[in-house]
């Protein structure tokens, strides 16, 4: 970490004489404290030189946020199932190259992106700039973690750049993200127009499951739909996630945009979280709604504890990820009973696994082993898969797959992309699913698709009179 502005400059020249010497580019990473600042502002002050280029993360369990600008060096596949090796791999080489420099926590040289949940695209489809896997490292990044902020600058020093004029550039950065703040009032985006896509068709295709299951062809299979919803202004990623840091403060929120799309929400479900080898794993399936009082809230909680069809929906997830677990990991434990996992709108059935990484276990193996869980494919994972692919009507993209960072020690965290939106200029696209057992009732899983919708749709303004 610097902590002057002599020395970046030494450590840009320093990277400018290697450049020179060795004849080619020569990445540095340079971690400033700075005072802690508003992650939202950050994000939006940083709108004017970086839209379509910035993301957002917050995590659900500690006070730390993510904000990152622009790619100082990207990885990316388009197509192929070698698709998390190839992000590990490409990661291992970059961090040998890089030089080794300690720095906190969630700073420095730190990779961002996620996965299609499905390892190919299909041809023009929705998610134009969401290939299959992307990750990259940002430009900029501004961490912030408990009571402490830091501002990272990476990039490749090439032969004969001018060091001053790097620092200008860092300098005017810093000034631009820090300027204010306060966010503008939001535009109001009434009166959205909302458009079920084929409702009648998802319930049959949830009935059609049930026959599958029941038949013994597989125990559970994951089905979502699309709701598509347009406005009559523009959507600012900053005003939906103003109010998914409001109301969903339990949760992980994220954004990511690429160039006019932004892949958006406020994912309750953990994937997978490593560090220093102490993983953590999260089994969140089995859904109710909140009550609208204390005592029905209640009451709708023991209910969801005893109800039989969501607890096995829950237990094929837990079997599941114990199983991974403990084929990657030591001392395993897993709670025997799940608890209640509360957001706004909804409650699910919560078993939280941790255990200790094996020698040699990384993170990414780890995601893909596990992604995706019987919470959002099925079980058995490849034969529901198969289900799902011919039942579901739109295209999953990034919804429901990995998202997530991690660090060149191998830390970090994946989170599944659900309760989640794909913004595109005035029109936005929200998915759902629900995991779908023999005895799912095709209304009732409707429903739970409904509730599933709203933190998304109040987050971006289009609940009208639907609460
Ligand atoms: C697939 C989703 O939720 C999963 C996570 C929690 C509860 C679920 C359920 O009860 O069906 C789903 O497995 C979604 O929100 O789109
Ligand atoms: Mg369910």
């Amino acid at each position: 970490m610097i902590t002057s502005i002599e020395e970046a400059k030494r450590k840009i020249e320093d990277a400018s004489l290697r450049a020179n010497k060795l004849e080619k580019p020569q990445f540095v990473s340079i971690v400033k404290q700075i005072a802690q600042f508003d992650p939202l502002s950050v994000y939006y002050n940083g709108r004017h030189l970086y839209e379509g280029k910035r993301f957002f993360w917050k995590d659900a369990y500690e006070p730390f946020y993510l904000v990152g600008f622009d790619y100082a060096h990207i990885i990316e596949k388009n197509k192929g199932r070698d698709r998390f090796k190839y992000v590990e791999e490409e990661w291992k080489r970059f961090i040998k190259g890089a030089e080794d420099n300690k720095t906190p926590f969630g700073t420095g040289n730190l990779l961002f992106g996620g996965f299609s949940f499905h390892p190919y695209q299909k041809e023009d489809n929705l998610w134009t700039s969401f290939p299959v896997s992307r990750f990259f490292v940002p430009k900029v990044l501004f961490t912030s973690y408990n009571k402490e902020a830091f501002l990272t600058f990476n990039r490749y020093i090439k032969q004969g750049e001018s060091v001053e004029d790097i620092i200008k550039e860092m300098e005017h950065i810093e000034e631009t993200f820090l300027a204010s703040d306060t966010l503008p009032s939001q535009v109001h985006n009434r009166d959205a127009v909302q458009h079920e896509v084929a409702p009648e068709e998802w319930k049959r295709a949830v009935k059609h499951a049930t026959e599958q299951i029941r038949s013994g062809e597989i125990e559970k299979v994951v089905l979502a739909r699309e709701l598509q919803v347009t406005f009559h202004e523009k959507i600012w990623s900053e005003y939906a996630l103003s109010s998914l840091l409001e109301e969903q403060n339990l949760s992980y929120i994220f954004a990511v945009e690429q160039d006019s799309q932004c892949f958006i929400g406020a994912s309750p479900e953990r994937l997978v979280k490593s560090v220093d080898g102490e993983v953590f794993s999260t089994c969140l399936a089995g859904s109710i709604p909140r009550g609208h009082s204390a005592e029905e809230d209640e009451k709708l909680g023991e209910e969801l504890l005893n109800d039989e069809k969501n607890l096995f929906e829950h237990n094929l997830v837990v079997n599941m990820i114990e199983k991974a677990m403990k084929e990657t990991c030591l001392n395993v434990y897993a709670p025997e009973h799940p608890t209640l996992y509360k957001v706004k709108h909804i409650q699910h059935l919560y078993t939280p696994i941790r255990g200790k990484a094996k020698e040699g276990t990384t993170l990414i193996e780890l995601v893909e082993k596990l992604h995706p869980t019987p919470a959002l494919g099925g079980y058995p994972k490849e034969e529901s898969i198969e289900v799902l692919e011919k039942l579901e009507v739109f295209e999953r993209g990034w919804y429901a797959a990995p998202i997530g960072w991690l660090d060149g020690d191998g830390n970090g965290e994946f989170i599944v992309g659900i309760r989640s939106a794909l913004l595109r200029g005035h029109e936005a696209s929200l998915f759902a699913g629900c995991g779908i057992v023999a005895d799912s009732d095709p209304q009732s899983e409707y429903e739970e698709t409904k509730t599933k919708f709203k933190p998304m749709l109040s987050a971006l303004g289009g609940m009208n009179n639907d609460k």
